[in-house]
């Protein structure tokens, strides 16, 4: 499959910023203004990229969220499904992953079947992407919901033997997860690992909360740094600033 818009024009930035800075908002947890004010938030004061989703969504405005937010800003927003009953149109693009680290085909093929019918039905740009669950000290609600066992944390080279099949399978993007509100995040063995053994783009995310634990994963390899549940209650430009200044290794 040819690599779409969006897909390319991250690829850019990262060549040219050295790694982005995702902000993940869950649509759950907002309500439509708060949705948007977090967005907007987040892109005027240095992050790349938003991301929408939660491992469980009920919102059935999301819709007119995405649109809404659509409107306001011109950086990419990006489905990050917990499921395909979470595929609606007005994305710029879905990471379309696959939890590769797990072994229940409800998360490697079912929703993906599913969901794969929307993403062409709504004329969606898919991003191929691998999902990689880490322990992270917690049980998290991505561990809950997918029943799935995390790559133990002090196992890297489990996570990089994963990362090589989902590079041969043909996936371009790679996401090393801790879990929303992680205790610990991806220990950067994962990442250096995943960086060492195949090419493609990595993201990681969950449990960061400082932007030195951001910096010292792009310095391992990491290419989008996300963080979440941070920003629901912290709503501070001057610490977003700082989060991208410690993403962003080149001007
Ligand atoms: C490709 C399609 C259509 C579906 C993919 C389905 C897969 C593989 C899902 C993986 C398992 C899963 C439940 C992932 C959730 C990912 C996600 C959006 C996490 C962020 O949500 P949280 O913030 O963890 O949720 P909470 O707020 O409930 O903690
Ligand atoms: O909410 P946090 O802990 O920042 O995690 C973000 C993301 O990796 C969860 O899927
Ligand atoms: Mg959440």
């Amino acid at each position: 499959m040819q690599i779409g818009k969006t897909e390319a024009r991250l690829n850019a930035e990262i060549e040219r910023r050295g790694a982005l800075f995702a902000v993940l908002l869950d649509p759950d947890t907002s309500d439509d203004q708060a949705l948007l004010r977090a967005g907007k938030l987040a892109l005027e004061n240095g992050a790349d990229l938003l991301l929408v989703g939660g491992s469980f969504m009920g919102n059935i405005n999301l819709p007119a969220q995405v649109a809404a937010l659509k409107k306001e800003v011109s950086l990419p927003v990006i489905l990050f499904p917990g499921g395909a009953s979470q595929v609606v149109p007005g994305f710029d693009a879905i990471l379309f992953t696959t939890l590769v680290t797990g072994r229940n085909p409800n998360y490697l093929i079912d929703e993906q079947v599913r969901g794969g019918v929307l993403v062409r039905s709504f004329g969606l740009e898919a991003i191929p992407t691998a999902y990689e669950l880490i322990n992270s000290g917690k049980r998290t609600a991505v561990e809950y919901i997918s029943n799935t066992v995390p790559v133990p944390a002090d196992k890297p080279k489990l996570s990089m033997v994963h990362s090589i099949a989902a590079e041969l399978m043909g996936m371009r993007y790679v996401y090393l997860e801790a879990g929303s509100g992680a205790e610990t995040p991806v220990p950067v063995e994962h990442i250096a690992y995943t960086r060492k053994s195949t090419q493609m783009k990595i993201i990681t995310g969950g449990g960061i909360r400082e932007p030195e634990t951001a910096a010292v994963r792009v310095a391992a390899g990491a290419q989008i740094i996300v963080t979440g549940t941070l920003w629901e209650k912290v709503k501070d430009p001057v610490l977003l600033k700082e989060f991208a200044a410690a993403i962003h290794t080149k001007a």
